[in-house]
């Protein structure tokens, strides 16, 4: 069992609603809907607890509306280090239609002032030592800089964590400058740091190629129904996950990060890593929120995922 912090600096309140199919500019009735704290730093929490690790989680949170994420934090028993902001924490529309298609509308989130990122650095510089490994995940709220969230991750370094990241735009960019342990991205985040389409197979491991040159250890490239490139140290593998039924994709990328990371800590084997937490995403899919569901259904996921070495990588001129 490890000690993790993860950072949402950008947490939400997830709305799924069910819907029998979106028609847009009309009256919608939903078939059913649910509401969870969420945001990706606190889903990837809640599956590396169901996994069996020790979480602490911070961020930035709404003061008007913190009250299902105590309640989160109490029933996990996840260390409390968000810092409160004026304002609320933004709601995140995830609209699920019956043929699996989700149309995500995410919000801004308040504005963070520099009062309150000095604050959570302070804290920080309290909670971090001890941590194995902290999580950076999600998008930035309004106020806060690429440039400070660099600087984030390079005093967790070191506070001698290892740092995994997965982000999107600016702030992967800054990111990535920063050579966290392992990163995250899905090909369209990867691609748009780029600045290339990346659908060919031989672009993603040359961009890997790259990323790792930087001193990246770990690099996953998640691909949705494809499956997940993993590129560590001497190691190129592709996992296919299984065809299922698709519920909700909203938590499968955060769920498949908890997933690397506890098998990397854990010091499973690479196959093994691999087809867990492809497993574990693809049971992700079949739900509404996610988390370790049915362990009979997990294990035949687990035994359905495909694993199969890529082939040599090649460098990508810079
Ligand atoms: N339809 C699906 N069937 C099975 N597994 C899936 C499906 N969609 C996503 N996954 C799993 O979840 C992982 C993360 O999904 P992806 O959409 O790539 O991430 P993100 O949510 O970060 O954009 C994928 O790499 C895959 O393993
Ligand atoms: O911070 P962002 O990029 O807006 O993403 C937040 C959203 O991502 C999620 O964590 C889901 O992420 P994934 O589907 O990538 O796992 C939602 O719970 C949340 O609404």
């Amino acid at each position: 069992m490890a000690r993790i912090l993860t950072l949402t600096l950008n947490p939400a309140l997830d709305l799924t609603l069910r819907l029998e199919r979106l028609e847009p500019g009309q009256v919608n009735r939903s078939l059913a809907q649910v509401s969870h704290a969420a945001g990706k730093g606190l889903n990837v929490a809640q599956v590396l607890a169901d996994l069996g690790h020790r979480l602490s989680v911070a961020g930035f949170l709404g003061a008007d509306n913190p009250e299902a994420f105590e309640a989160l934090f109490a029933r996990r028993g996840f260390v409390d280090g968000f810092v409160r902001v004026p304002g609320e924490t933004r709601s995140n529309i995830k609209l699920a239609e019956r043929d699996g298609r989700i149309t995500d509308i995410n919000g801004p989130g308040p504005h963070v002032s520099e009062r309150a990122q000095v604050e959570l650095l302070d804290r920080l510089d309290q909670l971090a030592p001890g941590h194995d490994v902290a999580v950076l995940a999600g998008s930035l709220p309004g106020g806060v800089d690429p440039a400070w969230f660099g600087e984030l991750l390079r005093r967790l370094k070191r506070h001698g964590l290892k740092v995994a990241l997965d982000s999107s735009g600016e702030a992967l960019r800054a990111g990535l400058l920063v050579t966290p342990w392992l990163v995250k991205p899905n090909t369209d985040e990867l691609a748009e740091i780029c600045g290339r389409p990346l659908e060919a197979g031989d672009a993603l491991a040359a961009e890997a190629a790259h990323l790792q040159a930087l001193g990246i250890d770990q690099v996953v490239i998640s691909q949705g129904a494809r499956g997940v490139s993993w590129f560590g140290p001497d190691l190129a593998l592709q996992a296919l996950p299984p065809k299922v039924t698709v519920v909700s994709t909203v938590g499968a990328g955060d769920t498949l990060l908890a997933g690397m990371v506890h098998g990397l800590l854990s010091s499973w084997s690479a196959t093994h890593t691999l087809r867990h937490a492809t497993a574990i995403a693809a049971q992700a899919v079949t739900q509404v929120g996610f988390g370790l569901g049915d362990a009979v259904q997990l294990q035949q996921l687990e035994s359905a995922v495909q694993v199969q070495a890529l082939a040599e990588q090649q460098e990508v001129p810079r």
